[in-house]
């Protein structure tokens, strides 16, 4: 009997499923690995936006993580949205405990429609108690500017931010470009001496509701089945491309992401699906 890798996201539920929870659990099963959660607040959220934030006790999120912990296993592990500077340090004490070093650390700030997912007193705890554990950081542009504290105009800067973020800590820095311009959506992987660009032709879609915890998932089963950075976050940028390309039509706002695409795509030789 084969041990799956084992992959746990800390993070708040998305009641539409396309983003947090559900977003990372789907994600982490079309990878082949076994998915578990310790959940931060329920979001009642569909693809409108987000119409309330429930956040559950810093006991609670510890609890849970210990639980799966002791029991269970845990080869890699994601946070999501953490939404209170408490809820941080209970997060940041558990992982510390146990010792795990495959900490993929999705500064989650905003969601697409403005709803606040970590309050502004929270920002940070996140920098001093949990960048410092993290194997990989993830921000999008906006949640790296606030994290380094300077304003990204162009790609000196995106290289300045992504120091200052492995300056803060991190082992790793990937700063993607979703909310960039220009034909190419390209996400820079920083390892502390040397860039790596991860790169693919921007689609034009509103289609794109949890791509950034599609993107950190799928990093963290990589990093749970052993592969380096470098190749779990390539795998990860396909994924999320197919994932985004092969849209589907849920919800009457900006849609989730299709989490079966990369499976299906890569069980059919890498042609993209058919409408
Ligand atoms: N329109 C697009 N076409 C192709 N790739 C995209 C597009 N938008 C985002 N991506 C990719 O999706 C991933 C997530 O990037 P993004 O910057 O959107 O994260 P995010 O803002 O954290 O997402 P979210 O808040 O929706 O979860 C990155 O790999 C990025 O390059
Ligand atoms: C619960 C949750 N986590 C993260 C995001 C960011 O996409 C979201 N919209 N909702």
């Amino acid at each position: 009997m084969r041990q799956p890798a084992r992959a746990l996201t800390i993070a708040g539920s998305d009641s539409g499923g396309g983003a947090g929870i559900q977003a990372d659990l789907k994600t982490f099963q079309e990878l082949g690995v076994y998915g578990m959660s310790a959940l931060t607040a329920a979001t009642v959220q569909n693809t409108f936006g987000v119409q309330g934030v429930y956040p559950l006790p810093p006991e609670a999120v510890a609890e849970q993580i210990r639980s799966v912990g002791v029991d269970i296993g845990v080869d890699a592990l994601k946070t999501g949205m953490l939404f209170s500077g408490d809820i941080i340090a209970s997060v940041a004490e558990t992982v510390r405990e146990f010792g795990w070093t495959k900490l993929v650390v999705d500064p989650v700030m905003v969601a697409k429609g403005g709803s606040e997912l970590l309050r502004e007193e929270a920002v940070n705890a996140l920098k001093e108690r949990l960048l410092p554990l993290a194997f990989v950081v993830t921000p999008n542009l906006p949640e790296a500017e606030k994290l380094a504290g300077l304003a990204i105009r162009n790609d000196r800067d995106r290289r300045e931010a992504a120091r200052r973020l492995v300056d803060l800590g991190a082992r790793h820095a990937i700063i993607k470009g979703g909310h960039a311009e220009g034909p190419e959506a390209i996400d820079l992987l920083y390892d502390g001496s040397r860039f790596v660009e991860l790169s693919g032709p921007r689609a034009d879609t509103p289609r794109t509701h949890g791509t950034g915890c599609t993107f950190s998932a799928a990093l963290t089963a990589g990093l749970a089945e052993g592969w380096d950075v470098v190749a779990a976050a390539r795998r990860a940028k396909a994924f999320i491309q197919a994932a985004i390309e092969d849209g589907i039509r849920i919800g009457g706002g900006h849609g989730p992401t299709n989490h079966w695409a990369y499976r299906r795509r890569t069980a059919s030789g890498g042609a993209p699906e058919k409408e």
